[in-house]
């Protein structure tokens, strides 16, 4: 196939690790690849007679961009657009494309991935303040208020590569305009190509039109919002209770790129020494975590690491150091008899199984079926499902008939994610605070039903990687009125002192503490 050079090579001698065979693609694509404007044409931009849905002018990273835009803006409706244009070719990623762009471009190299993974997260990030420039540029309001939808995401990925990947502007120009051209008419190229050109005029004379945070406190958050892409509501919720200058370093971070932690799986014998072995290897930097022993940060090469096939064969799990200290504040032990009451898919659970070393048990329970099945196929690739349950129930249901109860519950809580905003990029934009209303009852409820599975002098942790008081804090105060049978047990035993609230509380600050937020309250349950 044109485009990949697959190498296969194996890597890794590891003592009891087995090694592990690296399929990489070359860093560009074989040179069977005609450069664009070099292959004779029926029509312009289109290779060959047989190849006539081959388009060599139009940038791999920009069309596959676009229609991954496409897809995650309009969802379910996206679906049935592709529906009604055949079915056949939409089976891998340039399926989408061609059926959305009626063409194909060649094969995305490695560079072109790494490109689409920043324009995409990118362009999703900083979307209202995208959106307020394009609708600034344009000639009038209405003209960007019902523009069709995938001029609109050509415009933002050229917006998002002039102004904040300061990508050379003539190209993004130029790239951009043929994008419209062959995906839409002449006529799309042509408006494409005016607003880019005033955009990189009004760049060059470092006058962009940005709004100034001055008035009352709404309109500085409106201003902020559009300034550092967030929703109105947030901004306005994080001014009240962080104040300004926090809420700004914490958009900053919510907008820097996501590093990720590796933990080394010890129930497959694997040390935080092996995996820094294979991670040499395979040329991935990585640093340690000075704060779990099983843990490296990786900031690139998360590509490679799944490609040597490390998390496939479980040697080692994706897990924030926010998350594993929730663990840390359950502190599972060899025998423990645990419940994970929002077990999917299974981050947690894993980790907890890898320290009981194989005695004890965990019922895994959790409403989803789909993510308990890739709990279920985890722990086996893990080498702990020896000592896991899945249970599939709502709860609230589960706890009506309880059989057993446990030493240690947790409760890892739905919740907004407002912790983990820089790792997900479209999450901003679908909560609302309604939604955050809705959650805490829900929140409420489950801590109640969750409470009942434990045993008399038990430990029950509830934890969210939210950094929001209302799902944190608050839900523990309201829970702690109705069932004074449980008190506090401060954390400071189980996780580095300067993640200890005043209160005794677990809780991670992308600010303070450059990692996911995550808060985690331990209490126990008088015998
Ligand atoms: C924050 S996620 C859990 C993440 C998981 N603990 C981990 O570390 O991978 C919350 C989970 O709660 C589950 N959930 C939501 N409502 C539930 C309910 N009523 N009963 C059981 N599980 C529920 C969701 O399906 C979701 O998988």
């Amino acid at each position: 196939m044109m485009g990949i050079a697959a190498a296969n090579y194996s890597v890794l001698s590891l003592g009891s690790v087995p090694s592990v065979s690296k399929t990489r693609r070359s860093s560009r694509p074989g040179n069977t690849t005609a450069s664009p404007g070099k292959v004779s044409r029926e029509r312009p931009g289109f290779k060959g007679q047989n190849d006539h849905k081959l388009n060599l002018e139009v940038s791999p990273h920009r069309a596959v961009s676009a229609v991954r835009l496409m897809r995650i803006e309009l969802g379910g409706a996206f679906a049935d657009l592709l529906n009604e244009r055949g079915k056949g070719s939409g089976d891998n990623e340039m399926g989408y494309v061609e059926r959305t762009l009626g063409f194909r471009t060649r094969e995305l190299d490695d560079r072109d991935l790494r490109l689409v993974t920043d324009v995409v997260g990118g362009t999703i990030r900083w979307r209202r303040f995208l959106d307020h420039l394009i609708g600034s540029l344009c000639h009038d309001k209405k003209a960007f208020q019902s523009m069709e939808p995938l001029l609109l995401q050509i415009l933002r990925i050229g917006f998002y590569e002039i102004i904040k990947l300061n990508m050379p502007s003539y190209a993004v120009v130029d790239e951009n305009v043929r994008l419209a051209k062959f995906a839409l008419r002449p006529g799309a190229g042509n408006m494409v190509n005016g607003i880019l050109r005033k955009l990189v005029m009004l760049k060059d004379t470092n006058s962009l039109p940005l709004p100034k945070v001055e008035g009352d406190n709404r309109a500085q958050a409106r201003a902020l919002a559009t300034l550092h892409s967030h929703p109105v509501w947030m901004v306005r919720r994080w001014m009240k209770f962080f104040g300004q200058d926090e809420t700004i370093r914490l958009m900053t971070w919510n907008n820097s790129e996501p590093s990720f932690s590796l933990r080394a799986n010890a129930a497959k014998g694997v040390t935080r020494t092996d995996l820094t072995r294979l991670l040499d290897e395979l040329e991935v930097p990585y640093e340690l975590s000075s704060n779990m022993d099983d843990f490296v940060r990786v900031s690139t090469g998360l590509q490679i690491v799944i490609q040597a096939g490390l998390l496939k064969e479980g040697f080692c799990a994706v897990q924030d150091e926010s998350a594993g200290l929730v663990v840390s504040v359950l502190d599972p032990q060899s025998g423990d008899k645990i419940a994970d009451c929002c077990a999917a898919p299974g981050g947690k659970t894993l980790y907890m199984a890898s320290q009981l070393r194989g005695e004890g048990m965990i019922s895994a329970i959790d409403v989803n079926k789909g993510r308990l099945r890739i709990l279920k196929e985890t722990a086996r690739s893990h080498k702990v499902d020896g000592v896991i349950t899945t249970i599939h129930a709502d709860l609230r249901i589960f706890v009506e008939n309880p059989s057993v109860k446990f030493d240690k519950v947790l409760l890892d809580a739905p919740c907004s994610g407002l912790g983990v905003l820089s790792k997900r990029a479209d999450l901003r934009w679908n909560k609302t605070l309604e939604d955050l209303e809705e959650l805490k009852t829900l929140q409420d409820e489950l801590l109640n039903a969750a409470s009942s599975l434990v045993r008399p002098g038990g430990v029950f942790v509830y934890s969210t990687c939210s950094i929001d008081h209302e799902e944190n804090e608050e839900r523990v105060a309201a829970f702690l009125l109705k069932h004074p049978d449980f008190s506090i047990d401060p954390v400071d035993r189980y996780v580095p002192h300067h993640f200890v609230t005043e209160k005794g509380f677990y809780l991670s600050n992308p600010v303070r503490h450059s990692l996911d937020g995550a808060f985690a309250a331990r209490l126990v349950r008088a015998s």
